[in-house]
C-alpha cells in the first residue's frame, strides 16, 4: 500500500488509546488480545492476532463514526439511504488501514510483535453478502460516499450465510457452505435497542371510521424481530464513516413464548424457525429470479425494517413525517427492495394516519430506482398467489397505486388499452404477477440505467412505455469502482510507481491519472511498468500454483475472464478460441504463438445448468491442452476456484488482458472491465455496456474491439439467425464444435458437452458463431501487439492513466447532482462542502 502521511483534513484527533504511534499501537494489540480476545501472547492463534488487530484499528475509528453521527445530527443532514439485498464488501483490515493512513505504522508495530500484517491480513473472512457486481457495486459506492463525505447510510441483511464457496471436484463446481461467521465479526456492533417488528401473512380488515374515513388493519399471523447490526464504513482520509446497517432476523421473544407457554409447541418452535430462516442465507443467483417465497420474504423484511428506521429516526430528531422525503432519498439497488414504494405507503397511511394523495407524494419523492439488467429473466415478478398470502395488505395498496397510475396512462394516452395492460403493474397473463420493475418505476423520482447503452436499451426496449410517460425520470449513471480497494490495496507495486511520478493525489480523486499520460511515452518509465506488472503476475502465479497445483509462466501473457457464469458473458466463446489455437498448434507445432495463460474464475447459480457445464467444458479443456506437450509451452488453462473479492484484488492487477466479451445489448455496464484498465490491462471486448464508455476514454487504439454491436445482434436476430450455416461455412469452428461434440475434451465421452454443442448449432442465442470469426481475428491482432512490449505497455499506460471517470467517485458526485439532490458534509467544518 502506498506510503503515506495523515492530511490536515482529518480533524478527528486519537485520545491516548488511540494515537497512531508503534507504542500505542502495539499497547493497542496486546490489550485487546488479552481483554477482548481473552487470549495471552504465548497461546494466541494468527487468528486471535488478526481479531486483536482488527479491534485496535475499529478502535481508531470509532470516534470518527460517533462525530460524523453528532456532526450530521446536529446539522440536520439530508440523508442517502441505499437499500440493497446485497453489499459484496470484501475483508475490511487492509481497506481500513489505508483509509486510516496508518498502514505503515501498524506495519512497524506488528513486526516489533513478530508478526506479519500481510499474513494477519490474509487470516480475515470476506463477508460474501452479494452474488457478483450488483453488490460489489454497493460496497464501491458505501466507500465512495463516506469519502466524498456524503450522509449516507446502507441498509441490507445480514445473512448468516454469505455466497457458497466453490470448490471443483472432477471438473464439475461443487458448493460449499459459507460460514463467515464463525470466527465472529470484530467489525460489527449489534444494537438491540434499535430492532423493529415485522408482520407476515394474516388479513385485513377495513371499515370507515367516525369521519367516514377509510382504515384497514393488518393482523399478520408472523411477527418477526429485526435486529441490527451495524459496521462504520470509512471514508479515504475524509475523517467520515458512514454506518452500513445490516438486519439479522429473530424470533419475537413475546410472538413465541404466548405460543410456548399455551403448548402449542409446534406453533411455537415453527414461529422461531419461521422468524430465523429469513436472513439465513444469500440467494446465490445472479441475473436470474427463483421466485420462491423465502426470498420475498426477505426482500420484505430488509425494506420493511429499514423504512420503519428511517421513519423513527427522521421523527426522534425532531422532523415531521410531513417533509420526510426533504430529509431522506431512497436507493433502490434493482427491484430488490421494491417492496418499499407499497410499504412507505403503508406506513404513512395506515400507521401514521397520512391520507392517499400526500403519502404518494411523500413516497413517490422519497424513492430513486437503479436497473442493473436487461435480461427479461431477470426482471422480478411474483405470483399474486405467494403475493397475497404473505403481504395481503401490501397487494391491496398496489391495486390502488396500480388503478391511480392507469389513470395517468389513460389520460395521457386516451384508447389505449393495449398500452395499459403493458404498463400494469399487474401482469394479467397466466397466473397473474406484481411486476416490480413497473412498481419501482411508478413509485420513483428517477429511473437510472447503470451505463449509456443500457440506459439507452432501457429508453428503447425494457421501459419504453414508461420513458414515454416520464421521460424525465429517466437518467443515466455509469458505474464506477473505488481505486482505494481496486488500486491502492490490491496493486501497491503500480501504485508506488504511480505515486512517484504523480503523487498521492490520485487515490482521492483518480482524474489526476491522467498526468501518467506523458510517461507513456517515456521508455524508461514504461519498463518499470512492464517491471511491477512482472512481480503482480509473479504474486498470481504462486497463488495459481498454491490453489490448482498448476504452474504458470508469469512471463507468458495473463488472459483473464473472471465473472459470474453465464451464457451471455460468454465464457464458452473464449473457450473456443482456446480449442482454435489448440488445432493450430496441433497441425503446426512450429507456430509463432506468444504463449498465453487462460485464466478463468467465477460462480455459477447451483441451479443454472447450462453455467455448470461450462465450468466443466473448462475445466475439460484445460485437461487436456496442460497435459499435451506439444501445446503446452505456449497454451495454459487455469480455472481458479472460489472467485470473490480477495481473490479479485490478486487478479486484476495481474492481468496482460481482460476478457469483455459478452453479447453487445446484454451485459447492463460490467465493472471488472474497468477494475482490469485501471491496473492497465489491455481490453478485447464487444461494444456492450460501460466497455463502449472505456474505448472512448483510453483511445480507440487502445482497445482490442470486434464483434456485432447491440443493434447489429437485434437486426440479425429479426432477419433470423441460424448459426449452423455459420458453422458450414468456417472450417475452423466446425473442427471445435466438432472437436467438442465428439469427446476429445471430455476423456472420450461424446454425450457430456451435447446439451452445449445442439444448444449452439440449433439456436445459439447469444450469437457466439456470428462473432466466432471477429473474436479470433481480434485474438490474433492482440497475439501479434503482445510480441511487442514497447507497444504494449504504452497502451496499458494510457489505459490507466484514461480510467479517471470510472471512479465510483465519479458516480457518486453524479447521483448527488442529478438524482440525490444532496451535498456533501465537511465534518467538523460543520458546513456544506461545495458541490
Ligand atoms: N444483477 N445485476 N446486474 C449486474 C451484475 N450481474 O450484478 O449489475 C452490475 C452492477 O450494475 C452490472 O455491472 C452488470 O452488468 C449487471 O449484470
Amino acid at each position: 500500500m502506498v506510503k503515506q502521511t495523515t492530511k490536515e483534513h482529518d480533524l478527528i484527533v486519537d485520545d491516548e488509546r488511540t494515537s497512531n504511534t508503534v507504542a500505542a499501537l502495539k499497547q493497542g494489540i496486546l490489550d485487546n488480545l488479552f481483554y477482548v480476545v481473552g487470549k495471552r501472547v504465548e497461546v494466541a492463534t494468527d487468528l486471535d492476532h488478526f481479531t486483536a488487530l482488527a479491534y485496535t484499528v475499529r478502535d481508531r475509528i470509532l470516534a470518527r463514526w460517533l462525530t460524523t453521527r453528532e456532526d450530521y445530527a446536529k446539522h440536520n443532514v439530508r440523508t442517502v439511504y441505499y437499500l440493497s439485498a446485497e453489499f459484496l464488501m470484501g475483508p475490511y483490515l487492509a481497506n481500513n488501514l489505508l483509509n486510516l493512513g496508518i498502514e505503515d505504522v501498524i506495519r512497524q508495530a506488528v513486526a516489533e510483535l513478530d508478526l506479519d500484517l500481510n499474513h494477519l491480513i490474509g487470516r480475515e473472512s470476506e463477508p460474501g453478502l452479494g452474488n457478483g457486481g450488483l453488490g460489489r457495486l454497493a460496497a464501491c459506492y458505501l466507500d465512495s460516499l463516506a469519502t466524498l463525505g456524503v450522509p449516507a447510510m446502507g441498509y441490507g441483511i445480514r445473512y448468516e450465510f454469505g455466497m457458497f464457496h466453490q470448490a471443483i471436484r472432477d471438473g464439475w463446481q461443487v458448493e460449499m457452505t459459507d460460514y463467515w461467521l464463525r470466527y465472529g465479526n470484530p467489525w460489527e456492533i449489534r444494537r438491540p435497542q434499535a430492532c423493529v417488528e415485522v408482520g407476515f401473512g394474516g388479513h385485513t380488515q377495513s371499515w370507515a371510521d367516525s369521519f367516514g374515513e377509510y382504515k384497514v388493519l393488518w393482523s399478520p399471523n408472523e411477527i418477526v424481530k429485526g435486529v441490527p447490526f451495524d459496521t462504520p464504513i470509512l471514508g479515504y482520509r475524509s475523517g467520515v464513516a458512514n454506518t452500513l446497517r445490516l438486519w439479522r432476523s429473530e424470533a419475537n421473544e413475546s410472538f413465541y413464548f404466548d405460543r410456548f407457554n399455551s403448548g402449542d409447541y409446534e406453533g411455537a418452535v415453527g414461529a422461531k424457525v419461521f422468524a430465523e430462516n429469513i436472513s439465513k442465507v444469500l440467494y446465490p443467483n445472479d441475473e436470474e429470479i427463483r421466485g420462491k417465497e423465502l426470498r420475498l420474504q426477505q426482500q420484505y423484511f430488509f425494506t420493511s425494517c429499514s423504512l420503519q428506521d428511517m421513519i423513527r429516526r427522521h421523527e426522534t430528531a425532531g422532523h415531521s413525517l410531513e417533509n420526510f422525503h426533504e430529509q431522506c432519498t431512497v436507493q433502490l439497488n434493482d427491484t430488490h427492495p421494491s417492496i418499499g414504494v407499497a410499504e412507505l405507503m403503508r406506513l404513512l397511511v395506515d400507521i401514521h394516519g397520512f391520507d392517499w394523495d400526500k403519502a404518494w407524494e411523500i413516497t413517490s419523492h422519497t424513492f430513486n430506482y437503479t436497473n442493473h439488467t436487461l435480461l427479461p429473466e431477470a426482471l422480478e415478478r411474483w405470483p399474486l398467489r405467494i403475493f397475497g398470502l404473505l403481504l395481503p395488505r401490501h397487494l391491496e395498496l398496489i391495486y390502488e397505486i396500480n388503478a391511480r397510475f392507469l389513470t395517468i396512462v389513460r389520460a395521457k394516452f386516451p384508447n389505449d388499452e393495449a398500452r395499459v395492460a403493458r404498463m400494469s403493474i399487474i401482469d394479467e397473463h397466466g397466473e397473474r404477477y406484481v411486476r416490480m420493475a413497473y412498481l419501482a418505476c411508478v413509485g420513483s423520482s428517477h429511473i437510472n440505467g447503470v451505463a449509456k447503452l443500457h440506459t439507452e436499451l432501457l429508453k428503447s426496449d425494457v421501459l419504453h412505455d414508461f420513458y414515454e410517460l416520464w421521460p424525465e425520470k429517466f437518467i443515466n449513471v455509469t458505474n464506477g469502482v473505488t481505486p482505494r480497494r481496486w488500486l491502492a490495496v490490491s496493486n501497491p507495486e503500480q501504485s508506488e510507481l504511480m505515486t512517484s511520478k504523480i503523487g498521492l493525489g490520485w487515490i482521492g480523486d483518480l482524474d489526476q491519472l491522467s498526468q501518467l499520460e506523458r510517461y507513456a511515452e517515456d521508455s524508461t518509465f514504461r519498463s518499470e511498468w512492464r517491471g511491477v506488472q512482472h512481480a503482480v503476475k509473479v504474486r498470481l502465479a504462486q497463488y495459481i500454483a498454491e490453489k490448482t497445483g498448476v504452474s504458470v509462466d508469469p512471463s507468458s501473457m495473463f488472459d483473464a475472464q473472471v465473472k459470474r457464469i453465464h451464457e451471455y458473458k460468454r465464457q464458452h466463446l473464449n473457450v473456443l478460441y482456446i480449442l482454435t489455437q489448440y488445432y493450430r498448434l496441433k497441425k503446426d507445432p512450429t507456430l509463432e504463438i506468444s504463449p498465453r495463460t487462460f485464466l478463468f474464475g467465477g460462480k455459477a447459480a447451483p441451479g443454472y445448468f447450462m453455467a455448470k457445464l461450462i465450468i466443466k467444458l473448462i475445466t475439460s479443456v484445460a485437461e487436456v491442452v496442460n497435459n499435451d506437450p506439444e501445446v503446452n509451452r505456449q497454451l495454459k488453462v487455469v480455472f481458479l476456484p472460489d472467485y470473490n473479492v480477495t481473490f479479485g484484488q490478486l487478479v486484476y492487477p495481474a492481468a496482460d488482458l481482460s476478457e469483455q466479451i459478452s453479447t453487445a445489448g446484454k451485459e447492463a455496464s460490467g465493472t471488472g472491465n474497468m477494475k482490469f484498465a485501471m491496473n492497465g490491462a489491455l481490453t478485447i471486448g464487444t461494444l456492450d455496456g460501460a466497455n463502449i464508455e472505456i474505448r472512448d476514454a483510453v483511445g480507440h487504439e487502445n482497445f482490442f474491439l470486434f464483434g456485432l454491436t447491440a443493434a447489429e445482434v437485434a437486426a440479425r436476430k429479426a432477419a433470423g439467425y441460424h448459426p449452423h450455416q455459420i458453422y458450414e461455412s468456417n472450417g475452423a469452428l466446425r473442427e471445435v464444435i466438432d472437436g467438442i461434440g465428439s469427446g476429445r475434451f471430455s476423456r472420450g465421452d461424446g454425450s457430456l458437452f451435447r446439451p452445449l454443442v445442439d444448444s449452439l448449432l440449433n439456436s445459439d442465442p447469444y450469437l457466439l458463431f456470428a462473432d466466432y470469426q471477429s473474436y479470433v481475428d481480434c485474438q490474433d491482432r492482440v497475439c501479434k501487439m503482445y510480441r511487442d512490449p514497447e507497444a504494449w505497455s504504452r497502451m496499458s499506460i494510457y489505459n490507466a492513466a484514461r480510467m479517471g471517470q470510472f471512479s465510483s467517485d465519479r458516480s457518486i458526485r453524479d447521483y448527488c447532482k442529478d438524482i440525490w439532490n444532496i451535498t456533501r458534509f465537511e465534518i467538523g467544518a460543520g458546513v456544506p462542502a461545495s458541490k
